[in-house]
């Protein structure tokens, strides 16, 4: 037993009382189960004789007293052993979460955090339960065996401490060594699962809109299956370990027998032998059950060591397990587990540049007609009747009050909300026509609140084109006011930017966020209040150079609060309660009195003073 096991043992000194009395009544209890099955034995093979029945009360009495007290003492057992255990779990699980809300650097994601809170505390729960204490009593109870056996026959106690010797060391060594591998690996792949749970479900609308659904699910499906595969084989392996017990149980029996039988021992205390070896034997059965349980235990129990034993800040980012990157790429140095590379539809796509290093397919053109969604029936519309014709490379801005539908539109184009009347078409077909692999090629970009996931900047870049060179990654991230940041930092594209990019700033969750959708490039660019959270002026220059770095031929979709830099689009369509009430280009409509102009005033009045609007 070493590290991680002798960490928790220093937690449970607290309980180390509690946790011996367990280990001494489970020990009795295993006791009395095998002094029951002896003295039924002897008592039914003397009876058999028909001898007086005073020769028998005490044998009938004991076994009473045995089946009773075997049940009392395993109640009593298990009373003890869950009440010193549970308190113990409850120190470790508060250690943990210290541990883990403490910590800083990067923070493990909330399913992995999950997982450590729960399955891997519960480790150490099932090491003292379900390993140390029926270690032990099955320990203490072959001793006792072989001691009782020695008075009966020396010899036939000798065949039985072989037998006990195959069935508590070599059977449970040959378990460990079976199970090790597949076991080390079966706790970090549950932790990367709990993530990747997260991640599939916090990130399911940027993975629709960047068409990674297919490949982020497939990379979860081949996790989960290896898991499902080594779960197999660990049963498997159990099951013929467990088989291989019965035979040593039947041949140390058959042995005891024989040598008992030589040594010229009494038939009825054969019999007794015979009984008692079986069951003797089956109760050290009970360390291969538990080496099983503690190979596949280490792997937690190491990890709820290390977070224990670990200063709160002590803890490098990226230990443990690596983060699996939402397109299937490992992030870290850790064990890649089922890294699913970057195939699937997403890395299909041609190449398309931030920069207008090329187009991916042409941009479609689009119309809206007659668009009207009610999200619950007799809600007032999101969207009535909205008609919007954006032809390829058309670039328009949508803005309104808010509550007006502006988000709706994005959802009603990306596929993500069916108009309840009206249809979205692009080059004539109906957007609902389109597979989900196909849309996001089309139309995609930056939706309300993008989801960052707990990756490198790099993945979360390549989330919507995966083989983007790093050229493409600079434009993108350059376009986007990220690029100084990226250089500032010791890993670079490298930098793990936490769960839901906890590491970044608001400015720069939302610049790395634009940068994805600049770098996927799709044919019409939807962007829902890209400059969120950025500073008037940072706002103003990353508007320009996003629109300048949207290639070409490409349409822009441009969803907004800020009337700021809107003056060089195609159109500009204001909406109030779902209905257009004004459109137009930025100084037709600044020059027309209605929602936009006070809207104007106010903004720019608000950022530059009213002296400015004068000025
Ligand atoms: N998922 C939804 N379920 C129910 N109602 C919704 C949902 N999403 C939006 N709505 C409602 O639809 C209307 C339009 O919302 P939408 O988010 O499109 O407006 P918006 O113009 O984007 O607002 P904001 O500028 O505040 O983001 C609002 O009244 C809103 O409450």
């Amino acid at each position: 037993m070493s590290g991680p096991e002798l960490t928790v043992l220093r937690l449970a000194r607290p309980y180390l009382k509690r946790l011996v009395g367990a280990g001494l009544l489970a020990a009795a209890t295993e006791f009395a189960g095998l002094a029951l099955m002896a003295t039924a034995t002897w008592l039914l093979m003397t009876a058999a004789d028909r001898p007086p029945l005073d020769r028998l009360t005490v044998a009938i009495v004991a076994v009473r007293a045995l089946a009773v007290s075997r049940g009392v003492l395993r109640y009593t057992e298990r009373l003890a052993g869950h009440d010193a255990v549970l308190r113990l779990v409850t120190d470790v699980r508060t250690r943990v979460f210290a541990t883990l809300a403490a910590r800083r650097g990067a923070p493990p994601r909330t399913g992995d955090a999950l997982s450590r809170l729960v399955s891997d505390v519960e480790a150490v729960q099932d090491l003292l339960l379900r390993v140390l204490v029926p270690g032990a009593a099955a320990g203490l109870v072959s001793v006792a065996a072989v001691g009782l056996a020695a008075l009966i026959s020396p010899p036939a106690a000798l065949a039985l401490a072989a037998g006990l010797l195959v069935a508590g060391v070599a059977l449970p060594a040959l378990a460990t060594v079976l199970t090790r591998r597949a076991g080390a690996e079966v706790a970090p792949l549950r932790g990367v699962l709990a993530a990747d749970a997260v991640d599939l479900t916090h990130g399911a609308a940027d993975l629709a809109a960047f068409g990674a659904t297919g490949t982020a699910l497939g990379a979860a499906e081949r996790r989960a299956q290896r898991l499902a595969r080594l779960e197999r084989r660990l049963a498997a392996l159990g099951f013929a370990v467990d088989a291989l017990g019965v035979l040593v149980a039947g041949l140390t029996a058959g042995a005891v027998v024989l040598v008992a039988l030589r040594a010229g021992v009494d038939g009825v205390l054969v019999g007794v032998l015979a009984v008692g070896t079986l069951a003797a034997v089956e109760i050290t059965l009970a360390l291969v059950a538990a080496a099983r349980q503690w190979t596949g235990l280490r792997s937690g129990l190491a990890r709820v060591a290390q977070l224990v034993a670990a200063a709160p800040d002590t803890e490098q980012p990226g230990a443990g397990p690596a983060a699996p990157s939402p397109v299937g790429r490992p992030t870290g140095a850790g064990t890649a587990v089922g890294a699913a590379g970057t195939g699937g539809a997403a890395a299909n796509r041609g190449a398309a540049g931030a920069g207008g290093a090329g187009l991916l397919a042409g941009a479609p053109d689009v119309r809206f007609e007659g668009v009207t969604v009610r999200y619950r029936a007799g809600a007032p519309a999101a969207l009535d009747g909205f008609d919007l014709d954006l032809p390829a490379g058309r670039r328009v801005a949508v803005v309104g009050p808010s509550g007006a539908g502006k988000s709706t539109l994005a959802a009603v184009l990306t596929g993500a909300v069916r108009p309840d009347g009206g249809r979205v078409t692009l080059d004539g077909r109906d957007v609902s026509a389109y597979s989900p692999d196909e849309l996001p090629r089309a139309v995609g970009g930056l939706l309300a609140e993008a989801y960052v996931f707990h990756a490198s900047v790099r993945d979360n870049l390549l989330l919507g084109r995966p083989d983007a060179d790093e050229d493409a990654l600079i434009a993108a991230t350059t376009a986007a006011g990220l690029a100084d940041w990226v250089r500032a930092q010791p890993d670079g594209w490298d930098t793990v930017v936490g769960e839901e990019g906890g590491q970044l700033s608001g400015g720069q969750r939302q610049r790395l966020a634009l940068a994805r959708a600049l770098l996927a490039a799709p044919g019409v660019l939807v962007l829902d209040e890209p400059t969120e959270g950025l500073d008037p002026v940072a706002a103003d220059e990353v508007l320009a150079s996003t629109l300048a770095a949207t290639p070409a031929g490409h349409s822009v979709l441009l969803i907004t609060h800020r009337l700021s830099g809107l003056a060089g689009l195609d159109e500009i369509v204001v909406l109030d309660a779902g209905r257009v009430v004004q459109r137009g280009r930025h100084a037709e409509l600044v020059a027309a009195p209605g929602w936009y102009r006070d809207q104007w005033v106010l903004q720019q009045a608000a950022e530059h003073g009213y002296l400015a609007l004068s000025g």
